[in-house]
């Protein structure tokens, strides 16, 4: 089989435990080469740690019966051979980059998967290129020689979307992307996302906002309690009754020029 058929994840029972705590719960799931999904639940639902395991930050017990664990076929992976194929852009990661790099050295960093650059990172003219590239095709080339840490939190996110591609992974995935951005750096980091799309990457997005869902994703996993409560076709998923089971609580949604939304009728409470 050749290596872009084979699925992109390729889990079956995956049990992640913490402190006593399954934080994921005999995961089955099966994410292919060419999908967009989105991954939603409440707060604790286990988004993150799923995430987690995507970057091989945690693993799952060892020995359950049927177990699965593979990205692109492989069990076991180098993590500097997987970020050609997976570019990652995480909350945890801004908070690292809360420093003085310019927007330019930020997304070069990428080459080297360091916070920031150091004198022994030797930058060819070739990533220097690469970065400026990605930089305009984000419309955000104008941050270039600005510091990080004065860049509002939604710019400094597309930066690091932009470090993220220096080595044009073929999937980016988001953790809770839009966290503390306002309406309008939202809907611009969206459009930049839905860029990204059209490009012909492939997004996996986590988030408990429906609104994140650009036109492009067409899968939605529910997670609860640490397992899939629901996975399939966005229209089929995101009904206010599933939505209602997921949050334990009466949500309306409504779709409309292919994004959306939700709200809480105050009379349910
Ligand atoms: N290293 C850990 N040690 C102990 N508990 C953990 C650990 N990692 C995660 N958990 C717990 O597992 C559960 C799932 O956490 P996780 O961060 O994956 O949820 P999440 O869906 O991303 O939540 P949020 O929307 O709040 O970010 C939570 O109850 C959390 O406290």
């Amino acid at each position: 089989m050749s290596s872009d058929t084979r699925p992109l994840l390729e889990y079956s029972n995956v049990t992640v435990r913490k402190n006593e705590k399954n934080v994921l719960d005999s995961i089955s799931l099966n994410i292919d080469v060419g999908e967009n999904v989105a991954i939603i639940g409440p707060n604790g639902s286990g988004k993150s740690s799923l995430i987690k395991t995507i970057t091989r930050d945690y693993y799952p017990l060892a020995g359950t019966d049927g177990l699965d664990f593979r990205i692109m076929g492989k069990d076991v992976w180098d993590l500097f051979e997987m970020r050609h194929f997976l570019g990652i852009v995480s909350y945890d990661l801004q908070e690292d980059y809360v420093r003085d790099v310019s927007g330019l050295d930020a997304v070069i960093s990428g080459f080297f998967s360091s916070i920031g650059l150091y004198p022994n990172h030797q930058v060819s003219p070739e990533m220097n290129e690469k970065a400026r590239e990605l930089l305009e095709f984000l419309g955000i080339s104008y941050l270039s020689d600005k510091n990080m840490s004065e860049m509002s939190t939604g710019e400094a996110r597309r930066v690091l979307i932009a470090r993220a591609l220096v080595h044009d992974p073929q999937t980016l995935v988001l953790d809770e992307p839009s966290n503390s951005l306002d309406m309008r750096s939202r809907h611009v980091f969206r459009e930049a996302l839905r860029k990204v799309a059209s490009s012909g990457k492939n997004i996996i997005l986590v988030t408990h906002d429906l609104e994140d869902i650009i036109p492009e994703i067409g899968r939605v996993i529910f997670l609860k309690d640490g397992k899939v409560f629901l996975d399939g076709p966005k229209e089929d998923i995101l009904t206010a009754k599933n939505l209602s089971e997921l949050f334990n609580m009466h949500v309306e949604v409504a779709c409309e020029k292919g994004y959306y939304r939700t709200w809480i009728d105050p009379l349910s409470l």
